[in-house]
């Protein structure tokens, strides 16, 4: 497939902040692909790079292997973080207004309907909710019908019914062959839009692929959390195996018995971690949901939740974060570390060079 976006080893600082370091992507045409990572990463940078409203200071942003500031306006969509339009025009005028710039935009009526504003068309957009604001902006900025559309969180504030509207919007656009690079701090936004996603964390690039794909690798395994009203020790779970198997399967029967064998050999294999109130397993199927309530419920102990989940992208991106910051914070450690070195050699050299007291 066509490259239509693409990033080449940028590079952009503000003064001693590195916003973004040796960062290179590409984007397929009718392509979506997200942008993840903390805040201060460095996406909004990326984004503004790449649509040309700031100068990279090495590297090379293209779209349809140009310089973005040498694209075709009307070929672009762009929402950017921040975006106040006119205060006292009506949601449809804002609309009309921004659909009048094109020689050929989409029906400003339409888009009115598209982002679920249809009965707020004639409200002041100062009068409008946080929610609704978001909408007129997603609206104004794929009003031209662009072939590639940039959205900088598009949906944050927006709530989960109108995110959801807004999702359908994007994916109907990418139906029709628009390519769509986006920036969110929601998880389910990404997993479920992009066919891509890229991670950055402190300026750089650090993950990008489908997000199965990130899932599959950074994701972990399946995951029972139990909070607990007390502290309750792993150990709690240790041969549970033989517990389990001297249970009477006449009691109980033969399919039971089988069942919270499997349980207990799953569990007894689970890594354990106690932490912050809660228990968490490891890598078991829901069938061992009941053996462990069984031992809690056995040994008096009081649960208020008890949550089992498959990986998501939210946990990929944690974990992907936290190798990140374990990264930066060891790399800053070894310079400091360098730097006391230095230091420490300096005073040693000095303290060679002087003669000892008693020699003077
Ligand atoms: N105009 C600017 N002047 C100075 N520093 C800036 C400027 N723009 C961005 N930065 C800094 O560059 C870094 C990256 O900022 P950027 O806005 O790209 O991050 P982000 O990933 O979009 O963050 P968020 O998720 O909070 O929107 C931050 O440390 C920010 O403070």
């Amino acid at each position: 497939m066509t490259a239509v976006v693409e990033a080449s080893s940028l590079r952009k600082t503000y003064g001693e902040t590195v916003a973004l370091e040796n960062v290179s992507l590409s984007v397929a045409d009718g392509e979506i692909f997200a942008l993840i990572g903390p805040n201060g990463a460095g996406k909004t940078t990326l984004v503004r790079s790449l649509t040309g409203t700031t100068v990279p200071d090495a590297g090379t942003a293209r779209l349809w292997e140009r310089a973005p500031t040498a694209v075709d306006e009307s070929r672009l969509g762009v929402l950017p973080q921040e975006f106040s339009p006119p205060d006292r025009l009506s949601a449809r005028e804002l609309l009309e207004y921004y659909a009048g710039l094109y020689d050929d935009a989409r029906d400003p009526e339409a888009v009115l309907e598209d982002v679920g504003l249809a009965d707020a068309g004639d409200t002041w957009y100062e009068n409008l909710s946080g929610g609704q604001k978001r909408r007129v902006c997603v609206g104004s900025a794929l009003v031209n019908d662009p072939d590639v559309l940039f959205l900088d969180e598009p949906t944050t504030g927006i709530d989960p019914a109108g995110r959801r509207t807004v999702w359908r919007l994007i994916e109907a656009l990418a139906a029709g062959g628009t390519t769509v690079v986006l920036t969110t701090h929601d998880m389910a936004e990404a997993e479920r839009l992009a066919d891509r996603v890229g991670l950055l964390a402190d300026g750089s690039l650090v993950a990008s692929g489908p997000p199965t794909t990130l899932i599959e690798e950074y994701g972990g395994a399946s995951r029972l959390t139990i909070e607990t009203a007390e502290r309750v020790s792993p150990d709690l779970f240790d041969g549970l195996e033989g517990r389990q198997t001297g249970t009477d399967a006449a009691e109980i029967g033969a399919a039971e018995t089988d069942v919270a064998e499997i349980s207990a050999t799953e569990i007894e294999a689970a890594e354990i971690d106690a932490r912050d109130g809660a228990l968490v397993f490891e890598d078991v199927s829901p069938t061992a949901i009941g053996a462990v309530v069984d031992v809690l419920e056995g040994e008096g102990i009081e649960y208020t939740s008890l949550t089992w989940s498959e990986p998501d992208l939210e946990r990929a991106y944690l974990e992907l974060a936290d190798d990140a910051e374990a990264a930066r914070t060891a790399r800053s450690g070894s310079v400091e570390g360098q730097l006391e070195g230095q230091v420490a050699n300096a005073e040693l050299e000095g303290a060679r060079d002087r003669p000892a007291e008693g020699n003077r």
